[in-house]
């Protein structure tokens, strides 16, 4: 859809990792940065389970532009979507404008992980994208496992009130019993 019609807004990518021994295909959605692209991009944002506010060590600006991506995702994400904050281009280091301490500062007040990488020598990038998927997997399990506590309370309320119902029309001395 993007040849020829002028500059991409949104790239379509798949993985798959192993986490745990188990496989993982993970869909990524490489959404433009550009202002004018931005209400298209916010569409993605919620069917999201994870995402990456990347920012370009080389560019106080794009480190700038971090905290309103961030409140875009508050704003237009699920509540749950785990998020990890990203300095790419960890191996221009004569260019470097945003030191490492910033983006572990930031990262820290946002509550996320934080990764330096390079897409140049593909430094921590399969660590950043196995951390993210990682999250994505506990959060779920953190869900399903509430949802399984939640049904097996109904459950044993269910029989609890089966039984009581039993007990209930068996009447007497039962009745005493069945509360012991
Ligand atoms: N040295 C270095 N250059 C990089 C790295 N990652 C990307 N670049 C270069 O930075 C430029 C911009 O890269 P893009 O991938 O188009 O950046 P983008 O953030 O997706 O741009 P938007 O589409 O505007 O969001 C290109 O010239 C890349 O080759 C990196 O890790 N190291």
């Amino acid at each position: 859809m993007y040849g020829g019609l002028g500059p991409r807004r949104v790239d379509f990518k798949m993985k798959t990792l192993v986490i745990d021994g188990i496989k993982v295909r993970i869909q990524i959605w490489d959404t433009a940065g550009q202002e004018r692209y931005q209400t298209i991009t916010k569409q993605y944002y919620r069917r999201a389970q994870g995402i990456f506010l990347v920012y370009d060590i080389t560019s106080e600006r794009s480190f700038q532009h971090i905290m309103k991506w961030a409140s875009d995702v508050d704003e237009y994400a699920p509540e749950k979507v785990q998020k990890i904050l990203v300095g790419n281009k960890s191996d221009d280091v004569e260019k470097r404008q945003v030191a490492t301490e910033q983006g572990v500062k930031l990262a820290k007040a946002y509550g996320m992980d934080f990764y330096e990488t390079s897409a140049f020598t593909n430094n921590n990038i399969t660590e950043t994208f196995t951390r993210l998927a990682e999250q994505v997997l506990a959060a779920n399990k953190k869900d399903l496992d509430l949802l399984r506590i939640s049904l097996n309370d109904e459950l044993n309320l269910t029989a609890l009130e089966e039984e009581e119902g039993l007990c209930d029309s068996a009447g007497g001395e039962q009745h005493k019993a069945c509360w012991c």
